[in-house]
């Protein structure tokens, strides 16, 4: 329940009520891990965030208890200094009393579990450290006396000099720290490209009507596509795929899908055979694009569209579209339907924009600096495959993590075949894609 927040409300109802939901221990993990995340990509207060304060949302504090599972389960991950950091901030949510001690829940309970947690992370002088200072406002405490002696009897294969390591936190890789600066809106891009920038309105294929394009990146070029989709299809979209909703995929080397930490939404697939409003919103994809996607029993041009939708932490870590080596090396098929074989590879995405997301969200490409803002009633597009039908390194992107709201997306992915004489080779490699 989120204070202040009726669609994030009215759709967990809903969902819960159509998949006669129950949280199992796995989702409580996810919901902790989403939290992290969350906390770590906005670079969110984290006493703030304990007192139940999201930017300008109200939703219930934690207790001991929440944020003692969190630092556990993160722990458990691997990520020791979030462990740590958020074990210091219930130390002192308890010191400051905006939060009461729980049961067995004690101070001392969290000393305890910080000072495992510091030698987990490397630095185990640390860890004495704290329990002394503990120890010194309760000397009596026996259990806090023998964490000091093991830990002390460990410390001594190391000499003294070498206790020096201060806590650090992980070092994040580049694609990681882009991709994070990206979803907060920090993506820096010079003034000349910025410049170079423009909107105009583009023919189609059909003179009376135009598109509203909003170029946000050219080489590749990656466009927004404004009022391309309307509220009553996108009802439909999202009422269709309601109860076809399950847990997405990616692929996995073999070829097959494969749950992954690094994909966490729902997806639903619609054919466009599915209804005539399913069926218009791939024309106009065809009206705008200039390319194909027909669906046949085989070989289409396209796949089904497929509906995402994320809750909140719910994201898609940095990722091509493409299938790229798995399809060179002849495992075409990824468990792909009769009517996808022989179609070749995800050439383009257009991804339909179905809800506005109150913060966070965006789809960001991690080599481009590029962050494209979730506008309901927009698409974006882009072409996966270099002119020459090489892959482009460069659309690798992502959806980041989705803080307040859901985020509701259409994704069709057009495929190579059908393409060919609507796609043209450039004069080399590099050609940029000029107007279709
Ligand atoms: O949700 C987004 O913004 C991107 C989705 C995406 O990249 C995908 O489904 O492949
Ligand atoms: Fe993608």
């Amino acid at each position: 329940m989120i204070h202040g927040c009726p669609d994030y409300n009215i759709s967990m109802d809903i969902i819960t009520n159509k998949n006669q939901f129950h949280a199992g221990e796995d989702d409580v993990k996810g919901a902790a891990v989403a939290l992290v995340r969350l906390w770590h990509t906005y670079t969110l207060d984290i006493d703030k965030l304990i007192k139940g304060q999201i930017l300008d949302t109200k939703t219930d504090q934690l207790t001991p208890f929440d944020i003692l599972y969190i630092a556990g389960v993160v722990e458990e991950k691997g990520q020791t200094y979030d462990a740590i950091v958020w074990l210091h901030a219930l130390l002192k949510a308890i010191e400051e009393r905006y939060i009461e001690e729980e049961g067995d829940i004690k101070e001392v309970t969290i000393v305890r579990r910080l000072a495992a947690a510091y030698s987990s992370h490397g630095v185990p002088w640390e860890s004495v450290k704290l329990l002394e200072e503990y120890l010194r406002k309760d000397p009596t405490h026996k259990g806090v006396a023998r964490d000091i002696a093991y830990i002390n009897s460990k410390l001594r294969s190391i000499p003294e000099d070498q206790r020096t390591q201060l806590l650090q936190p992980p070092s994040l890789d580049d694609q990681k720290r882009v991709y994070e600066a990206l979803c907060r809106g920090e993506g820096k891009r010079s003034q000349s490209v910025l410049s170079s920038l423009k909107c105009f309105s583009r023919q189609t294929k059909i003179p009376i009507y135009r598109a509203k394009e909003e170029v946000l990146n050219y080489a590749p070029r990656v466009s927004l596509f404004y009022e391309v989709i309307s509220d009553s299809e996108i009802k439909y979209l999202k009422e269709a795929a309601m109860n076809l909703l399950a847990r997405s995929y990616i692929m996995g080397d073999d070829g097959k899908g494969a749950l992954a930490d690094m994909r966490v939404s729902q997806t639903a697939w619609l054919p466009e055979s599915s209804h005539p409003i399913v069926d218009r919103l791939g024309r106009r994809i065809e009206l705008i694009t200039g390319l194909s996607t027909r669906q046949y029993p085989h070989a289409s041009h396209s796949e089904d569209f497929q509906i995402l939708n994320y809750g909140i932490g719910g994201m898609y870590e940095p990722h091509p579209d493409w299938f790229g080596t798995l399809l060179a090396n002849g495992a075409y098929r990824y468990g792909d339907p009769p009517s996808l074989r022989a179609s070749g590879d995800r050439l383009a995405t257009w991804l339909y924009y179905l809800e506005d997301v109150k913060k966070g969200g965006a789809t960001v490409f991690v080599n481009l600096n590029v962050t494209v803002p979730v506008v309901k009633g927009a698409a974006a597009f882009w072409y996966n495959l270099k002119r020459n039908g090489e892959l482009d390194e460069n659309t690798w992107h992502a959806g980041c993590p989705v803080l307040l709201g859901s985020k509701w997306v259409s994704n069709k992915w057009i495929r190579e075949t059908g393409q060919f004489f609507r796609r043209l080779c450039g004069k080399n490699p590099d050609s940029l894609d000029g107007p279709l």
